[in-house]
C-alpha cells in the first residue's frame, strides 16, 4: 500500500528523505521510505517494536553506518544537500541526538559534559565563551536553576531526569539544526517524563525535533506530525491531529487502538 505523506504546503521541510533503504548485512530494516520533515516542528516516529524507528533516525545523522555490516541506499537531503555525501562529523554536528538512557560522560563534571561536543570537535573555547555556552545550553534544557551551584560536580550525581536534560543540553550546546530523540523518556518516571515533554515543546522554537516513541499518548501530546512505520515501511505520515483521528490506513488504526506491539 502506498504511504500517505502529507505535510502542510506552507511548512518548510528541513529534511527530504527519498527512497531510503537501510540494511543490516543486506537484510533491509528500512524499505523505500520517502518523507519530508518540517522545520521547527516536532515529528514523532511511531510503530511497533522492530519496525525500524531507531534505524530510521540513526540514518538521519549517519550513525547507522557505524554498525558493522550496515549500509544505506537513497538520498537524505538536509536543506537540499545530501547528507550521505557530506562529512559525517559535520552531519553529526548539525544533527544532534539524545538516546533512550541518559548517558552523561561519567568521569566529567556537569560543565564539561555540556561543552564535551566542542572538545570532541577539537574546538578550543575561551573561558568566558565556554561559560556562556554552558549557561545558555543548560537554560535551554531547563536545568540551569537546578545545577548552577554545582557545575563542577559529576554529571552522574544528578537524578535520571536531570541527567537526560544534561544530555539534551550537551546536544544543544553545539547548536544543532535538528535534535533526534530516541525514546528519551522511556527510562524515566512520570514526573521527569512530563518535564522533558514540556521542554521538547519549548525547544521547537529553536530546533527541529524528530522523536521516536513507543508511547502513543506521548506522540499525541507533543508531536505536530506523526509518521507510522510498520515492518520497515512508512505506512502513513501527516499532522498528528489527522493521523490520530482519521487514520487512512487500517494498520495505523489497529496500532492506535493498541492492537499490536
Ligand atoms: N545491529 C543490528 N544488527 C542486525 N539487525 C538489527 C540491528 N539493529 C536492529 N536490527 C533489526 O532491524 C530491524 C529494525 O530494528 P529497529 O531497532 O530499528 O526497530 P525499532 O522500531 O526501533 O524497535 P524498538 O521499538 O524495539 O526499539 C529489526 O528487525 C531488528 O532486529
Amino acid at each position: 500500500m502506498a504511504a500517505r505523506t502529507v505535510t502542510d504546503p506552507k511548512e518548510l521541510a528541513i529534511f527530504e528523505v527519498r527512497d531510503l533503504w537501510a540494511y543490516y548485512n543486506e537484510k533491509p530494516a528500512i524499505r523505500k521510505v520517502s518523507l519530508k520533515i518540517p522545520e521547527k516542528k516536532i515529528t514523532a516516529i511511531m510503530g511497533p517494536s522492530g519496525c525500524g524507528k531507531t534505524t530510521f533516525i540513526r540514518c538521519l545523522n549517519r550513525l547507522h553506518e557505524l554498525t558493522p555490516g550496515a549500509s544505506i541506499k537513497g538520498e537524505i537531503l538536509l536543506r537540499d544537500k545530501n547528507i550521505l555525501e557530506m562529512d559525517p562529523v559535520l552531519v553529526r554536528r548539525k544533527i544532534g541526538m539524545v538516546f533512550q538512557r541518559p548517558n552523561p560522560f561519567p568521569t566529567m563534571t556537569i560543565y564539561d559534559n555540556v561543552i564535551a561536543g566542542y572538545k570532541l570537535l577539537g574546538v578550543r573555547l575561551k573561558r568566558e565563551e565556554a561559560d556562556r555556552i554552558v549557561e545558555e545550553a543548560l537554560r535551554k534544557a531547563a536545568l540551569w536553576d537546578e545545577v548552577k551551584d554545582s557545575l563542577h560536580k559529576r554529571g552522574t550525581y544528578l537524578s535520571g531526569g536531570q541527567q537526560q536534560r544534561l544530555c539534551i543540553a550537551r546536544a544543544l550546546a553545539v547548536k544543532p539544526e535538528v535534535l533526534l530523540m530516541d525514546e528519551p523518556t522511556s527510562a524515566l518516571d512520570p514526573k521527569s517524563t512530563a518535564k522533558i515533554e514540556e521542554l521538547i515543546v519549548e525547544l521547537k522554537r529553536s530546533v527541529t525535533i524528530v522523536i521516536v516513541t513507543h508511547n502513543i499518548a506521548q506522540a499525541g501530546r507533543v508531536a505536530d506530525y506523526t509518521a507510522f512505520f510498520y515492518l520497515g515501511e512508512l505506512v502513513e505520515f501527516g499532522p498528528t491531529s489527522e493521523i490520530f483521528t482519521v487514520p487512512k490506513d487500517p494498520r495505523t488504526e489497529e496500532f492506535l487502538k493498541g492492537k499490536f506491539g
